[in-house]
C-alpha cells in the first residue's frame, strides 16, 4: 500500500476508490474495501483509500475529543493488511468541510485522478452531509465518475459500526467487540512507574502509559489479556481503575500482572490484546482480601488463555 499524503504529487494511474474515517478498520470496512478491490480487478484499476489523519469532526469543533478505535498509526497498520495500490491521506480542513460534495468529487478526480467511487450503503459526504446518492450518481455523469453503491455488511449479531464497537468497549464487552473487529481490541503503550506496592503484595504489576491520548479506554474493571512485550505473547490479568484498597492516589491506572514472568520490563513498548472481561474493581477491607481475589483471578485467566 503506497500512502500519499501531498495533494499536489505527480501523476496517478486511474484508480477505484472509496471514502471512509476507519476508525478500527472493523468487518464492516474490511467487507466494503473488499468490494473495492473486486471493482477494480474487474476493471483492471488500481484500488484505493481516501481516508483523513485527523477525525473530521475534531476539525470542525476543536472541543471534540474523538475517542479513537485505532491511533493514526495503528490505522495504517490494519489497512497495511488489506492489500490495496494506494491510500491517500486527505489533511481534512476547515477550507475541505466547506466543499460541497460536487466540488469535493471534482477533487478527487482531478487531484487522484478516480475513476470510480464505491460509496458505502449509508455513506454521506460534502458540506453538511446534505445530499444523497442520487446526487452523487449525477455529479458522477457530469465529472466522468462512475459511482457504485457498496452492499450494507449485515451480521446476524446486529449491525456493525465503529460507534457500536465503542459503546461495547465502554460496558467492558471486549469479546463481543472483537467478534465485530474481527480482530481482540488492543492498547499499544509504554511501561512506566507505578506505586511499587504490586510486588510486595506478591503480584508485580507493569503500568502501560497508552501512546495516544485520543484511545478509547475500555470500561473499568479487571481483564484477561494478552500481553506483547519484545515480539514475545504472554498471559496476563489487567486491572482498569484507581486501586480503592490500595488507597494511593486516585489516578486512572492500567496495569498488567503476566503471568509466568518476573522480567524488569520498564521504559519498553507493551501491547495489551484485551480477551475476556472478569470482573468490576472491588474496594476490599484487607489486602489480604484483596490478594485472596488476585489469586482466583489469575486462576480463571490461566484457564481462559493457558
Ligand atoms: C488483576 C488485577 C486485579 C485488581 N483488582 C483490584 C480490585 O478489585 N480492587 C483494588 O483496589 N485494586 C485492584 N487491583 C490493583 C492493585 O491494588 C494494584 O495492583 C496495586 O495497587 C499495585 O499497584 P502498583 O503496581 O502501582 O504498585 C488489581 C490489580 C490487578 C493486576
Ligand atoms: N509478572 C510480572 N508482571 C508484570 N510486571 C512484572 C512482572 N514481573 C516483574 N515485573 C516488573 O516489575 C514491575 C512492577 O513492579 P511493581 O512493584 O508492581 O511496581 P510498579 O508500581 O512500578 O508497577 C513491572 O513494571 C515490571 O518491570
Amino acid at each position: 500500500m503506497k500512502i500519499i499524503s501531498d495533494i499536489n504529487h505527480q501523476t496517478l494511474p486511474p484508480s477505484v476508490a472509496t471514502i471512509g474515517f476507519f476508525d478500527g478498520v472493523h468487518r464492516g470496512h474490511r467487507f466494503l474495501i473488499n468490494q473495492v478491490k473486486e471493482v477494480a480487478a474487474k476493471d483492471g484499476l488500481y484500488s484505493a483509500l481516501i481516508t483523513f489523519p485527523v477525525h473530521p469532526r475534531q476539525v470542525i469543533q476543536t472541543a471534540y475529543h474523538p475517542q479513537l478505535l485505532s491511533s493514526p498509526t495503528e490505522k495504517l497498520e490494519l489497512l497495511e493488511t488489506m492489500q490495496v495500490d494506494y491510500c491517500f491521506l486527505l489533511p481534512f480542513t476547515q477550507e475541505l468541510s466547506l466543499f460541497s460534495a460536487r466540488e469535493f468529487m471534482q477533487l478527487l478526480r482531478n487531484k487522484f485522478n478516480i475513476h470510480t467511487l464505491v460509496i458505502g450503503y449509508d455513506h454521506r459526504f460534502g458540506h453538511n452531509r446534505s445530499e444523497n446518492f442520487e446526487d452523487y450518481c449525477r455529479y458522477g455523469e457530469e465529472l466522468n465518475i462512475y459511482i457504485v453503491r457498496a452492499r450494507a455488511y449485515t451480521d446476524k449479531e446486529g449491525k456493525i459500526s465503529s460507534s457500536v464497537i465503542r459503546q461495547l468497549l465502554k460496558e467492558g464487552k471486549v469479546s463481543q467487540a472483537a467478534k465485530f473487529l474481527g480482530y481482540n481490541y488492543y492498547l499499544d503503550g509504554t511501561v512506566v512507574d507505578g506505586y511499587k506496592v504490586g510486588r510486595k503484595i506478591g503480584f508485580p504489576t507493569a503500568n502501560l502509559q497508552v501512546d495516544c491520548s485520543d484511545k478509547l479506554i475500555p470500561s473499568e474493571g479487571v481483564y484477561a489479556v494478552y500481553v506483547y512485550v519484545e515480539g514475545k505473547k504472554w498471559a496476563g490479568m489487567l486491572n482498569i481503575g484507581h486501586r480503592p484498597t490500595i488507597n494511593n492516589g486516585n489516578n486512572l491506572s492500567i496495569e498488567v500482572n503476566i503471568l509466568n514472568f518476573s522480567e524488569n520490563i520498564y521504559h519498553k513498548e507493551m501491547r495489551i490484546e484485551f480477551v475476556k472481561y472478569l470482573r468490576p474493581e472491588e474496594k476490599y477491607d484487607t489486602i489480604d482480601a484483596l490478594i485472596a481475589q488476585m489469586h482466583k483471578d489469575r486462576e480463571k485467566t490461566a484457564k481462559i488463555l493457558l
